[in-house]
């Protein structure tokens, strides 16, 4: 094995201290605490667990967590008017809705519904035509995360090939919107690609996020490239990436594990972003390099 192992667990600690940090400076200038509501509708036992730590780190970053919990069966229009009042609510800065939604549920109606400015998801149609177009707004945790420990581990990003696998909003979409603006040249690759190697032999930088258990094999990784595997899959071995981890390993220059890796960054920036949320409702300046 040569390549270095990015520790996510590690880097995101470090961003929620620093978040934390902040969260006090602006508790102490407007004496509130920075405010994020989650909404999770049925029971999903995974959706359970996520909802639970984003709550435990919201609130050790000394922000106030508001958490909603709904039954399966909710009316989309009861779930529109708790969106409505968390809107209208001035203690909360950032509402995440969690994904997916049982069946029957509109998602799509329910994300365009949460204020843009207090979307700390950044699935808003006005924050992805932000990022699109090089605006500030939000951008989506998990890519964001992903940008994070590649400038931490790269340094500078332009003129890199990277290939994004993967073309969801969620990750694929606004991992490769971020790359660009990083001025890399990016590639997106996804299930209909021909001769995924080929497109893998020149990349720099690989971003893994198509939902398949080991799906990237080493063989296809240039040697010395940077290898970011989004992917969460629960198999009889455990939690896998969707990176084939032993065989990357050997070639990549760094790469990071999965559990360890993404996964710690997606939280952490989900408080980095309702940190911003609140000073931005609030009027109160964060300077661009803060965080
Ligand atoms: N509106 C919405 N926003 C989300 O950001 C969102 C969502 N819905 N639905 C579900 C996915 C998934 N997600 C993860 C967050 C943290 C870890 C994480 O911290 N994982 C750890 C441990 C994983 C484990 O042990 O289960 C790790 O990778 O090391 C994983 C997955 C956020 N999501």
């Amino acid at each position: 094995m040569s390549a270095e192992i990015i520790d996510g667990k590690a880097a995101a600690a470090t961003l929620r201290a620093r978040v934390g940090e902040l969260a006090a400076g602006f508790a102490a200038d407007t004496g509130r605490k920075p405010g994020l509501a989650v909404v999770l509708v049925g029971e999903d036992a995974a959706s359970a667990v996520y909802v639970r730590s984003k709550g435990k780190a919201t609130v050790a970053a000394g922000m106030a967590s508001f958490e909603h919990r709904l039954p399966a069966d909710t009316a989309q229009e009861d779930l529109l008017a708790l969106v409505d009042r968390l809107n209208a609510d001035d203690a909360v800065d950032g509402i995440l809705v969690q994904l997916p939604l049982p069946e029957g549920l509109d998602a799509d109606a329910v994300l365009q519904r949460i204020d843009p400015d207090k979307d700390v998801d950044g699935f808003h149609p006005v924050n992805a035509g932000r990022l699109a177009t090089g605006l500030n707004g939000f951008v989506p945790c998990t890519p964001l995360g992903c940008l994070m420990l590649l400038k931490e581990r790269l340094g500078d990003l332009s003129g890199l090939n990277a290939v994004v696998i993967g073309r969801s909003n969620i990750v694929g979409k606004p991992m490769a919107a971020l790359l660009t603006q990083a001025s890399c040249t990016v590639t997106v690759a996804h299930s209909r690609t021909r001769n995924l190697a080929h497109h893998l032999a020149g990349a720099d930088i690989v971003v893994a996020a198509v939902g398949r258990a080991n799906f990237v094999s080493g063989d296809w990784i240039k040697p010395g490239a940077c290898v970011i595997d989004v992917g969460i899959n629960r198999t009889d071995d455990g939690l896998v990436g969707d990176v084939d981890f032993a065989s990357a390993a050997s070639v990549a220059g760094a790469i990071t594990p999965v559990p360890g890796g993404v996964g710690p960054m997606t939280i952490a920036c989900l408080l980095r972003n309702t940190l911003v949320a609140a000073h931005r409702r609030a009027g109160v300046a964060l300077a661009a390099d803060a965080i």
